[in-house]
């Protein structure tokens, strides 16, 4: 079931700037609209359109508004390249049944830069004064503040508890691989200036893309898919460890990860979910040999990389609908895994692992899966998932140290 409200005409226009300095700075402290990765990327202000959906066609009834929505706007785009022109922001919930509501936001302003060109686009709703969306000035950051965040739904006991029942389940054949995560939670002083955890993000994290749609913050190191000019491609992530504590030993952990049989299953189960997904819609579609060592500051994944061409005209959101959930974060045979989730998970997901990106104008777009991530509400309270692959070779003891790696992101940015 969606909720959208009659389409407006979008008036976008873009327009060529000789420079932007930093992004973070520039946006709403409270609302933050940001997508980037190595410095660069696109940052929004305001809302000219905010589109909302749930449900199980959550992702194709975005689809379907998103062209309705195009196909009423004008488009002024001197450049075309991704990020120019028309864009909507988009977050979606990870499961059919969430409570959390999923967005597309078209901002009224987002300033862009990538390989070396920078960009401003004014979008107006029909009816409007255009003179009306001001360009921004850089504003300082408000105060500095650092909550703790702490085991919500879920206790460390809780989550082996769930890990141990998991591995029980595969071991009884009822599948092969399931991802359980576990929930922390906080509060955040009045008035927090969410450019704050962004910063660090962005810079802790340059590898990373740094997320922030509707209150809902991030640094993912994992490519849902990305579509640009016919090419389509995406980062598929499973398998994890720790750094080691000295060069010796950090490249000690990165060989034990990369000949781990565990870790090459669960990762194995991932990318064949994300192949299968995208096969129907691209033609010579190919991916990375082996799976390569990913070194990140607080881990190490297992990666592979897969690109392709787009054969059949899908936009992003078409193909985000193909691949959620895929194997990296919910499980194989999926809907065993999803009702496997639901039974021992005592939480929504929220957002959490679901995509998170982009789309333009011709339905070109970025998404991430969303990891390493965090929702703050209006009321200021905030909660963050962290989950792993349970196959029938998992520990659960290690399982939970892995999570706590996998908060460490968000416990840093905001603590
Ligand atoms: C589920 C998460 O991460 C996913 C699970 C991984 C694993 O099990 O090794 C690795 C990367 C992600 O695909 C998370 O960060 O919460």
């Amino acid at each position: 079931m969606s909720d959208t409200p009659p389409v407006p005409r979008l008036h976008v226009e873009t327009t060529r700037v000789d420079d932007l300095k930093l992004l973070i700075p520039l946006i709403d402290p409270r609302h933050p609209l940001i997508w980037m990765r190595k410095g660069q990327g696109i940052a929004g202000i305001g809302e000219a359109l905010r589109l909302e959906f749930s449900g199980p066609d959550r992702m194709l009834d975005a689809c379907a508004a998103w062209k309705e929505v195009v196909d009423a706007a004008t488009v002024t785009d001197p450049i075309s390249a991704p990020g120019t022109g028309l864009v909507a922001f988009g977050t979606f919930a990870f499961a059919d049944d969430s409570a959390a509501s999923s967005v597309l936001i078209v901002p009224r302003l987002v300033l862009g830069k990538r390989d070396g060109r920078f960009w401003i686009t004014r979008t107006s709703v029909e009816g409007e004064d255009p003179a009306s969306v001001v360009t921004p000035t850089a504003r300082p950051l408000g105060p500095e503040y650092r909550i703790s965040l702490l085991p919500g739904a879920v206790s460390a006991e809780g989550f082996r508890a769930s890990v141990d029942a998991a591995i029980a389940r595969i071991a009884d054949q009822q599948l092969s691989k399931v991802v359980l995560a576990r929930d922390l939670t906080g509060h955040l002083p009045a008035g927090s200036d969410l450019r704050r955890p962004l910063t660090d993000l962005a810079l802790g994290y340059p590898d990373c893309w740094t997320y922030a749609v509707d209150g809902f913050v991030g640094s993912s190191p994992e490519t849902l898919v990305r579509v640009d000019h016919g090419t389509v491609s995406a980062r598929v992530l499973a398998g994890t460890t720790s750094r080691g504590t000295d060069a010796e030993a950090d490249q000690e952990k990165a060989v034990a990860l990369a000949t781990s049989t565990k870790d090459l299953d669960e990762h194995g189960y991932a990318v064949t979910s994300v192949m299968a997904a995208l096969t129907p819609h691209s033609r010579n579609l190919t991916v990375s040999e082996i799976p390569f060592t990913l070194k990140l500051p607080n881990l190490w994944h297992l990666a592979s990389d897969i690109e392709g061409t787009l054969s059949d005209g899908s936009t992003s959101l078409d193909l985000i609908a193909a691949l959620h959930p895929t194997a990296a974060v919910a499980g194989t045979p999926t809907s065993s895994a999803l009702a496997l989730i639901h039974e021992l998970e005592p939480f929504d997901r929220g957002r959490y692992a679901g995509p998170v990106g982009w789309v333009g104008a011709d339905g070109d777009g970025e998404w991430a899966v969303a990891l390493r991530s965090a929702q703050v509400d209006e009321s200021g309270d905030i909660t963050a998932f962290a989950g792993c692959g349970i196959v029938t070779d998992s520990d659960p003891e290690h399982e939970y140290l892995e999570t706590k790696m996998k908060f460490r992101p968000i416990v840093e940015a905001f603590g």
